[in-house]
């Protein structure tokens, strides 16, 4: 359609790329892996070759499990050539290969390109993340020192290890508050790509017209945007400092322990890690879906609340506040109960993996740490070369016996304190899944989101699935065309349907009006007046025939639709909407030129009311309903389009404000389409055109356009209709009158006087 806006550059326009990426990635380290397991199996001791052998299948296993089958599976649902299906009922989310691939998409639009802040806020979180590890080393053996030096009475020693203790606490310190802040950096950093890209698509090409009126896949696009995407911003970078802290750790401390503790112990403390995951994982509730769940239960909450303040006025004149108070309530209670929910599963969760990372953990941890006092033989190279050093240097006896105990206590509280680190880290890389699964549910949400705003800017619709059958028109195959550049308005076989395609409302409307043209449209309520609007505007699909209309600039062309819009905003801004005051500086118009605006729709006193020009308030509640629609007109006054299409725009002014806007649009060069159901407004236009005659097989959906005082006297006619229609009605009060007459005297309540008040009154309320 020619409204379209490009899509802004860094939206990835297939996904096959990312996901060949996985592809090539798994691809390349399965056969690394398997060649790590050869060299192991060819080079080293048989011990090495059942190690290989361990690692090769496991890795093959998970690739099998996650990697080729994942690929296979959502491959139809990431294709981003097709409209992403949303099943709403039934959400999925899991730590799978699904949840990788639509992390990778989201983190294309993160991080568009290398060269960007967010790379370089992640380079140095890294580097204090390895910072803090590396000083984590220092401490601990740090630690060990100062205790051996305890034990052996060595106060120098002691002293002078104490005076490092306070020299590492300021790097340490400084690492940890600078991680906290990066943290917190990239979280803000990749909100805002994420937050910018999507504002991007929301509000070009009526994305977010499209979003609520035209699919129903999104609900809430407010809460995803405002919240969600924070959430998952927030997930996701405590995740890159909660995951990838430990991951480093438990590298680099396995790396320090395997020196001292040898590679039995490695080897065992791999295996317990290994089980531990496997336990886990099977034993996690599905904590992603619970995550999406609540979201969306709290969007619903949140926009229970929007639509009282929206309507507020409406609900208090209905007296619908115990309604909506027990909407509110059952929304709320909805949410509450979810979270109990999820808290109760908690309960047992945090129980189960308190036992399994604290206790379990650091009894192993106990046991491997304690492998070279009990069993020298099997400890690690530093381990012995220590203990060889002090047999070396000793000369024997007692003396010999007080360094070994010395040694061994040194080795055994940095042992201790690295395994302490060790399990601190792997409880972390657990106790990460829950968060990880979190970030899938979140995940999962702005994927959706994300994918669904990419189709709907691309015009790619999905079918309700309760869109009843036997429709006209589909949202999948649009034919129609949007031309722009005209100087009028034509609609050749335009079939004006509602946007789901169910409901044809027009059949093949043709007509044309240019310059001068006033046209007024009427016809019954939900005939499809406004819809014919809707399609000029490009808001709903035309799905057949062509509709040539002006540019879309404010002064080509103007709507005015039938419920008053005020923006936030001083009152000026009011006047000149959408034009920003910069706009209107520009255009070289002053306030001046305001007043006389305001003048001509008799507004001239708001500004004194008001306070002002700059005056900011809530605009919907401050004016009357006659003053927002005469607003509106002023509006229309301000930017002189060359048409202007007013829907139901003057219902609520005065005859002689609408006589003078008629008038002075005119005046103005200003060609004017009006839906209404007035016939009084019939004079002041040209041409005139019904909706909802009677059609195809007695079907609603027929037309006539006529001239209005042309030939066949079209106008004369419809005026003829309406006066044979008043006298309908007056003659169904002279009815009235008999009747009550005749009850007047059974009832024998006095003289038909009263009833002939009555009727007048009915008489004048009539006219
Ligand atoms: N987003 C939508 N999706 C589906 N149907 C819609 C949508 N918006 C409006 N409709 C339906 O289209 C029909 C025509 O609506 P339209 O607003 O064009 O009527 P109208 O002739 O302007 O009525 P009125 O005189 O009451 O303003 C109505 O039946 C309405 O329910």
């Amino acid at each position: 359609m020619s409204f379209s806006k490009p899509l802004p550059d860094v939206l990835p326009t297939s996904l096959p790329d990312v996901a060949s990426l996985v592809d090539q990635v798994s691809d390349r380290a399965t056969p690394a892996l398997v060649a790590t397991g050869a060299y192991y199996a060819k080079t080293q001791r048989t011990r090495r070759l059942v190690y290989g052998i361990l690692l090769t299948g496991l890795s093959a296993y998970y690739y099998r499990k996650y990697g080729r089958k994942s690929k296979k599976l959502y491959a139809e649902e990431m294709n981003t050539d097709e409209p992403l299906k949303v099943d709403k009922d039934k959400v999925k989310v899991a730590v799978d290969g699904r949840f990788l691939r639509q992390l990778m998409f989201i983190g294309k639009i993160c991080v568009p390109r290398w060269r960007s802040k967010t790379v370089g806020i992640l380079a140095l979180h890294t580097f204090f993340l390895v910072l803090r590890t590396y000083l984590s080393v220092i401490v601990a053996r740090l630690d060990g020192r100062l205790v051996r030096d305890l034990v052996a009475a060595d106060g120098k020693e002691f002293l002078r290890g104490l005076a490092y203790w306070f020299g590492i606490a300021v790097p340490a310190t400084y690492t940890n508050s600078m991680i906290r802040y990066l943290q917190s950096k990239l979280s803000i950093s990749l909100r805002t790509s994420l937050t910018k890209y999507v504002h991007d698509l929301y509000m070009s090409n009526n994305t977010y017209y499209k979003a609520i009126n035209l699919d129903n896949r999104i609900d809430g696009a407010d809460q995803l945007i405002t919240t969600d995407i924070n959430r998952f911003c927030n997930a996701l970078a405590s995740l890159y400092s909660n995951l990838g802290k430990p991951v480093l750790d438990m590298i680099i401390f396995n790396y320090q322990l395997a020196r001292s503790i040898g590679s039995l112990g490695m080897w065992g403390l791999l295996v317990n890690y290994g089980i531990t995951a496997t336990i886990l994982r099977a034993a996690t509730p599905a904590f992603g879906k619970l995550a999406a769940e609540e979201a969306k239960l709290e969007g619903n909450f949140r926009s229970a609340h929007s639509r009282l303040i929206t309507n507020a006025e409406e609900i208090a004149f209905y007296n619908g506040a115990d309604l909506e108070h027990s909407i509110l309530s059952r929304t709320y209670s909805r949410l509450i109960k979810h979270i109990n929910r999820i808290y109760r599963i908690r309960i047992a969760y945090n129980m189960f993996e308190d036992f399994l990372i604290k206790y379990s953990w650091s009894a192993a941890g106990l046991l491997i740490a304690a492998i070279p006092v009990f069993f020298p033989d099997l400890a690690g190279a530093r381990a012995k070369r220590q203990e060889a050093r002090i047999a070396a240097e000793a000369e024997g006896g007692a003396r010999k016996s007080e360094r070994v105990t010395g040694s061994r206590t040194q080795g055994f509280i940095t042992n201790k304190r690295l395994m302490i680190s060790l399990a601190d880290a792997g409880g972390r890389i657990m106790y990460s899944y829950k968060e990880l699964n979190e970030l899938a549910g979140y995940t999962y949400r702005v994927y959706n989101m994300l994918r669904v705003l990419q189709d709907l800017h691309g015009n790619k619709y999905v079918k309700s699935e309760n869109a009843p059958q036997g429709e006209h028109f589909s949202l999948e195959a649009i034919h129609g065309m949007l031309q722009l550049g005209y100087n009028g308005i034509k609609f050749d076989n335009v079939p004006v349907a509602t946007p789901n395609g169910d409901t044809l409302l027009i059949r093949d409307l043709t007509f044309t009006i240019g310059p001068g043209d006033h046209l007024m449209i009427t016809g019954p309520n939900g005939a499809g007046k406004t819809s014919i609007l809707r399609l000029v505007a490009g808001l709903w699909p035309l799905f057949r025939g062509r509709i040539d209309r002006p540019d879309a600039s404010l002064d080509t062309i103007f709507y005015i639709p039938q419920r008053p819009y005020l923006a936030i905003g001083s009152l000026r801004e009011q006047v000149i909407y959408p034009h920003s005051v910069e706009q209107m500086r520009a255009c070289g118009r002053t306030e001046e030129d305001l007043m006389g605006i305001l003048k001509k729709v008799y507004l001239e006193y708001i500004p004194g009311r008001e306070g002002g020009w700059g005056a900011v308030k809530e605009w919907k509640d401050v004016f009357s309903g006659g003053e927002k629609q005469r607003m509106q007109l002023a509006r229309l006054f301000y930017h002189r389009p060359r048409f202007a299409v007013l829907d139901e725009a003057t219902a609520a002014v005065s005859t002689d404000v609408e006589a003078l806007l008629y008038s002075t649009a005119k005046d103005e060069g200003i060609t004017i389409v009006t839906i209404s159901h007035r016939p009084s407004l019939f004079k002041y236009h040209k041409f005139l055109l019904r909706v909802g005659e009677s059609g195809v097989g007695g079907q609603a959906d027929g037309w006539t356009f006529e001239k209005i005082g042309g030939e066949g006297g079209g106008f004369l006619a419809s005026v003829e209709e309406e006066i044979r229609k008043l006298e309908g009605e007056l003659g169904e009060i002279e009815g009235l009158k008999e009747r009550l007459r005749v009850i007047n005297e059974e009832l024998k309540l006095g003289s038909s006087r009263d009833v002939e008040g009555e009727l007048k009154h009915a008489k004048r309320t009539l006219i």
